[in-house]
């Protein structure tokens, strides 16, 4: 029911219930008296001290036809309210973001925002016309039927930047200007400098939107919420200017910073090269694992994994990294051997298999088995996962770097667990990197003080068994293990079987997930 401050009917318009409201009023659903079509209806005061209506509305026709461009259908005032009835879309990116809890939106659905936005931003320009104020609550799903395509509303602040009659671009300008736009997303230029916004502000405000949804609690500028004052005003402002593309972007891949970056060189009345950028998070999505579609599934669904995941040939450079992880592993088991247990061992026999990995992975694929590495995107999936299971992996190895006791390790070690079941229990690239952080921890004498001496019966029953028995010795030796050392040693042992064969054997089998259960189980007792 509308509030006391609205009518019921407005220009024969029933309002239903409101959908949101913002700076300039109020937005319901509404319901035509006479053709029943239902719409929303966008009130003003006509006495507000900023009628973007009156500027909205003329934006409309300028965009009908545009895919994700809402029509207008009917403009008037009435009741002292100046009103819009547009097509009645879905939720916008805020809400839903809001109401799933996610301390971040999942890479493949921010993929997918990029590409569908940059294209929507592409077609604004192309009708001369720039959106100046992009932000989560200003892109919409589409109505029901048409959910996977992103729309655009909210052209209060628009404004045309090719002039009609000439059709120059509009003139720059040193004059200090007051600032249009929002808070979080608008570009320095335009915030901070109070530069002419163009085409580049608003790929700009984009890529602060994209970078925004990737980070946990968002950019560093929107986490103390909208500024009080001028003086708090003043320190956003400053914060915003004063982070650099790569700070921002630290832990995100690199497209984003190299956006955000390109962003910020176009010239004043510069061209972006929208198709460019909207391949490049093509591209990456696809890198992933996601396909290629830009179509954005809310909630994302949780990954279907194929009977028969396509392989992937390593490229040689990431042959030559998954060597140097597969070395390094050798040294460090190495070092653990000789510091904390004083065990003799034949580095010859110890390090043969892990050698021989790195070697075969350096030097290529033989001619009758192909040494193939499943990365996160080693996963067919026909939807996209609601995070990323690489993403899960990476941010597990974190977690595991940053421990320092028992109890988060043995955490870390059963959420390893629930990612590997609920994704695809096949060991990819960020899993065997999980792995080599938790064999370091385990090693790491720093962190695990305990140092009994291993037997050396334990150590000379290494000697290349068949993968199930190893892992089926593994997963009974982890429940009676002594110290961090001898579980070091047995995560480096479960690498090492776990690397032996083609990436067909990568699939944790039963014996593997009762190790790392085990393994989480044994840690929780040896605090
Ligand atoms: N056509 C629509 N269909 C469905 N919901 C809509 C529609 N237009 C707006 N909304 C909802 O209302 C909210 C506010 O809309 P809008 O941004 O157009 O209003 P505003 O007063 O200009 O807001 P702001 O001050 O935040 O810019 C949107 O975030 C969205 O949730």
């Amino acid at each position: 029911m509308p509030s006391d401050e609205y009518p019921q009917v407005i220009a024969n318009w029933f309002l239903i219930d409101e959908l949101g409201s913002g700076y300039s009023g109020s937005i319901w659903r509404a319901q035509h008296l006479h053709t029943k079509q239902v719409v929303a209806l966008k009130l003003q005061d006509i006495d507000h001290e900023c009628l973007t209506n009156k500027f909205e509305r003329n934006f409309y026709p300028l965009l009908r036809g545009g895919k994700g461009m809402p029509i207008l259908y009917a403009a008037g005032e009435e009741q002292e309210l100046d009103y819009l009835a547009i097509s009645l879309l879905g939720n916008s990116l805020h809400t839903l973001f809001k109401k799933s809890k996610q301390e971040t939106m999942d890479l493949r659905s921010v993929c997918c925002i990029a590409m569908q936005i940059i294209e929507r931003l592409e077609f604004m320009h192309h009708r001369g016309i720039l959106h100046r104020d992009i932000q989560l609550g200003n892109v919409t799903i589409g109505p029901p039927g048409q959910e996977t395509t992103l729309f655009m509303i909210d052209f209060g602040f628009s404004k045309r930047y090719i002039d009609s009659k000439t059709g120059a671009h509009i003139p720059d300008s040193t004059k200090k200007r007051d600032f249009i736009g929002n808070y979080w997303f608008s570009s320095i230029g335009v915030h901070c400098r109070g530069k002419v916004p163009s085409r580049r502000d608003d790929l700009e405000a984009l890529a602060l939107m994209l970078i925004h949804m990737l980070t946990p609690n968002g950019l560093p500028w929107t986490r103390n919420g909208v500024p009080r004052d001028d003086a708090e005003h003043d320190f956003l402002k400053s914060t915003k200017r004063g982070m650099t593309a790569e700070e921002l972007c630290e832990d995100l891949p690199n497209e984003f910073m190299l956006f955000l970056k390109y962003c910020r060189r176009l010239k004043f009345a510069e061209q972006p090269n929208y198709k460019h950028w909207r391949e490049t998070f093509r591209k990456l999505a696809v890198s992933r694992g996601y396909g290629s579609s830009d179509a954005f599934i809310w909630p994302p669904p949780a990954p279907r994994v194929s009977r028969a995941p396509p392989a992937r040939t390593v490229a040689p450079s990431k042959n030559q990294d998954m060597a140097k992880i597969i070395e390094d592993l050798c040294k460090l088991k190495l070092s653990s051997f000789d510091k904390w247990t004083g065990a003799v061992v034949d580095p010859n026999v110890a390090n043969q298999n892990m050698d021989n990995a790195a070697k075969q992975i350096r030097e290529g694929p033989s001619s009758e088995e192909q040494i193939i590495i499943s990365s996160g995107s080693e996963d067919a999936y026909d939807v996209s996962p609601k995070v990323a299971k690489s993403q899960k992996l990476d941010k597990l190895t974190k977690r595991t770097r940053l421990a320092t006791d028992n109890k988060e390790l043995s955490s870390v070690v059963s959420d390893f667990v629930t990612t590997l079941q609920l994704y695809s229990k096949t060991l990819t690239r960020e899993g065997f990197a999980f792995l080599e952080a938790l064999h370091k921890q385990l090693a790491d004498p720093s962190v695990f003080l305990q140092a009994t001496s291993l037997r050396s019966s334990e150590i000379s029953a290494e000697v290349i068994p068949a993968k199930l028995d190893v892992l089926a010795r593994l997963s009974l030796r982890v429940l009676s293990a002594k110290n961090n050392a001898i579980l070091g040693e047995m995560v480096r042992e479960f690498v090492d079987v776990m690397q032996r064969g083609p990436s067909s054997a990568r699939a944790i089998p039963k014996n593997g997930f009762a190790f790392l259960e085990g393994l989480a189980q044994r840690l929780n007792v040896l605090r």
